[in-house]
Formats: structure tokens, sequence, C-alpha cells
């Protein structure tokens, strides 16, 4: 655990960079500092490793003041990575990765045994291991700095915006790469970004911090989008905010109707029968092909014959409120189907289903005001709890309703 006790820095001009800073960073968990620049993040995550000392107070690394500490013993339980990487450019990528070790005394062998092994764990071809930095891409870089600085299997990480040179998409899965890599390591990780997606997304907790250094707030991202502290956070985490919240919540309220999944070798007499105006159409396994709309069945055959509309799924009891959202947008029906592990359909969520989940998360609020502001008028959205998931298995799954086929 690191704990910030009453933390000043105040730079030799006057600056106030961070300005009694009180707040614990738990073991094992990610902890985000977020704010608009110049509010202090980057100062603060520094002087956790000494590399700029605080002006007042205390920073205890598991009840140990860190300036009782010399800074390189510091150093060698915590890494530290960079934006833009800061590999060394004149050595090789599985010598930038061994550094640490080798400082350490480890053999040669030893280390570059450790730093090929890491390189694959990140998510990297082993043959870039003799490459030099100026051969790799920057988010291949991003990746060697987060290999080098777990070399030594420190117990805390310090990340200092070390996605935001890299475009959109190799930032995704880089963040995905971090959160898988720690669901394995457990670090105590202390992340700073200016992103709120970035932070709701890795955070186990997130500190929003305002110009001048002061903490604005601090809590899990689903409590965090739910009820902002003041003005100041609700701005700052913007106004798409409630939709943002739904990436939080299970999507297990979601009531699911067995009795619109149909096989496609079901007859179109049969499947008009049943007298709804959208059947979901799957085949023998059970996995789905596509939404028919009854009204264009044709007289007779079976639903083989049938045009099939896109359809979204989700994950049954693993994916967020959010993805089943999307996946409802994504089909002319308007309806999503929910899908097993396996992907095989278990059901299909309508539209009302839908609904009365998002009432049930919003409590009296209903969805217009689910996905804007409905805190302004008094009591923050209710239940954020209730079908909850802070910790849960919506984390982080905003956007992962599964294919649009057919
Ligand atoms: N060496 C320094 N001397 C004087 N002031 C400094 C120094 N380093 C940083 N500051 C000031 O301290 C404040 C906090 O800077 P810091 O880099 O910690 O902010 P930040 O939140 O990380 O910003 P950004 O997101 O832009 O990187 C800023 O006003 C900055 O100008």
């Amino acid at each position: 655990m690191i704990t910030f006790n009453g933390v000043t820095k105040r730079y030799a001009d006057g600056t106030v960079a961070v300005d009694n800073l009180s707040l614990e960073v738990p073991t094992g968990e990610i902890t985000v500092f977020v704010g608009p620049s110049g509010c202090g993040k980057t100062t603060s995550l520094r002087m956790i490793n000494r590399m700029i000392d605080a002006s007042e107070g205390q920073i205890l690394l598991d009840g140990v003041d860190v300036k009782t500490i010399d800074p390189p013993t510091l150093r060698r339980g915590i890494g530290y990575v960079i934006q833009q990487a800061g590999l060394f450019p004149h050595r090789k990528i599985v010598d930038n990765v061994a550094t640490v070790p080798v400082l350490l005394g480890w053999d040669k062998k030893k280390a570059r045994d450790r730093a090929m092994e890491l390189l694959e764990r990140v998510g990297l071809d082993l043959k870039m291991a003799d490459r030099y930095p100026f051969q790799l891409s920057g988010g291949q870089q991003q990746r060697v700095g987060v290999a080098r600085a777990l070399a030594a299997d420190p117990p805390v990480l310090l990340m200092d915006e070390p996605f935001s040179a890299v475009d959109p998409i190799v930032r995704t899965s880089l963040q995905e790469e971090l959160l898988r890599l720690q669901a394995e390591l457990n670090k105590t990780i202390v992340f700073v970004t200016h992103d709120i997606d970035e932070a709701v997304k890795l955070g186990d907790r997130v500190a929003v911090l305002r110009v001048g250094g002061h903490l604005a707030q601090l809590d899990d991202p689903a409590t965090l989008l739910a009820r902002p502290a003041d003005d100041f956070v609700r701005e700052f985490l913007g106004r798409d905010r409630g939709i943002r919240r739904l990436s939080f919540v299970s999507d297990e309220g979601v009531r699911l109707r067995t009795d619109l999944l149909v096989p496609v070798s079901a007859d179109t007499a049969s499947a008009r029968a049943i007298g709804e105006p959208w059947l979901a159409v799957v085949d023998e396994e059970k996995r789905p092909l596509g939404w028919a709309a009854v009204k264009d069945l044709p007289e007779s055959g079976t639903l083989a014959d049938a045009e099939l509309a896109p359809y979204g799924t989700f994950v049954s009891g693993r994916d967020s409120l959010r993805a089943a959202l999307d996946a409802t947008l994504l089909s002319p029906s308007g309806n999503a189907v929910a899908v097993d592990g396996a992907g095989r359909a278990v059901g299909a969520a309508t539209r009302e289903a839908l609904d009365e989940a998002l009432t049930k998360v919003t409590g009296s609020v209903g969805i217009a005001e689910s996905a804007g502001d409905a805190e302004s008028d008094g009591g923050p959205a209710r239940g954020a709890g209730s079908t909850g998931s802070t910790d849960g298995p919506a984390r982080g799954a905003d956007g992962v309703a599964g294919g649009v086929d057919g």
C-alpha cells in the first residue's frame, strides 16, 4: 500500500503543484490519477519513487516513509513506464528489458531468459528481441517499456501516460494487455492519464485531481460516473457519463426470452404462429444466424428460405448493460441475441427488456435521463450497486457486443 499523508510539492519558483494530498493506493490494485494538464499528476507520481521530493507531508510505502529509503534501493522495487517508452536507443530490445536484472547482478543468461519470457508475456514476437528500438513501432516500443519495468518483478509499477503517444487502436490493445497482465501479476499500479475513458477502463479506483494539485474525488469508476462529487468532476467526466456508466452494470438484470429463438429448420407457418414480429433464427448448434421479419416470410418452406437481418450479441452474465444495449442497436429488429461463452444463443433481449433493466438501474429516472445528467436535480442515480458490478463481470466491457453478421 502507498499512502500519501498531507503531501505538498512547492517548486523553487513557488508553484504549488500538489497541495496537501492525502490518499491511499491499495496493494494489488490499479489506482489512476486523472485530471487536466498541469493538475500535478506527474509530480504526484514521481514523488513516490523520489524522482521529486515532497516539500511537506509523507509518502509511505507499506508503512515506511520513502524519504528514509535511498533512491536507488527504493527504485529497485518500483517499475517505471513513461510515454514514448524511453528505451535505450543503442541497446537491443532484449538488453533493454534485461537492464535492471543485470544491474541487480543477475548473471547474463538468467537476465536474458527473463527478458525473453517478459517479451512474450507482453505480446511481442520474439523476433523483435534482437532489434533496436528504432526498428519497432510506437506500440511495440511501449510493450517493451512495460516488459522492462516488470523485469525485476517489482511489487509497484508507476505508469506515466504510457499509452498516450500511440493511435487509438494500439492504445486499446495495450490497455487490454495491461488488464490481462495485471490479472496474473496483481501489482500495485499507479497510472497517470489525462484521458477519463482510459481512467475508468483501467482503474480499480480513480483519483480525479484539479489544477493546484487538489484531490477532487477518489472512487471506483462506477461510483465516480454515478455520483460525481461536484461540478468540476461532472464536467471532467463529460456529457455521455450516463451511457458510460452502463459499462459497469452487469447485464444480469436483462430478462431473456427463449420463445423468440427458432431453429432454421422450422417451417414458416409454425414461425408465423408464434405471433411475434421478429424471430432470432439459430442453427443446429444454436448459433445465431440473423433476425427474420415475420411479415416478410415466404408462404411455405422453412426459415432457411427467409431473408435474415443483421444481429448483435452480448455474452449473458458476462457483458455489461451497455454491451446489451449496443447489441439491440445493431439490428433492425431492435432486439439483441444473448449468447453463452461459446457463442450459442441462450435467449433474446427485447428493447422492452432493456428498458426494464435500465429503469432498475436508474431508479425512478427513465432512459432519457440515464444518458444525461440526472444528478443535477438532486438524487444521484440510485441502484448503481443493486445490479451492481463495480468489481464484477462487466468491468471494461464497453463496446464488446458481439459480431454483426448475416
Ligand atoms: N520543475 C518545475 N518547476 C516549476 N514548476 C513546475 C515544475 N514541474 C512542474 N511544474 C508545474 O507544476 C504543475 C504540475 O505539473 P505536473 O507536470 O505535475 O502536471 P500534470 O498534471 O502531470 O500535467 P500534464 O498532464 O500536462 O503532464 C504545473 O503547473 C507545472 O507547470
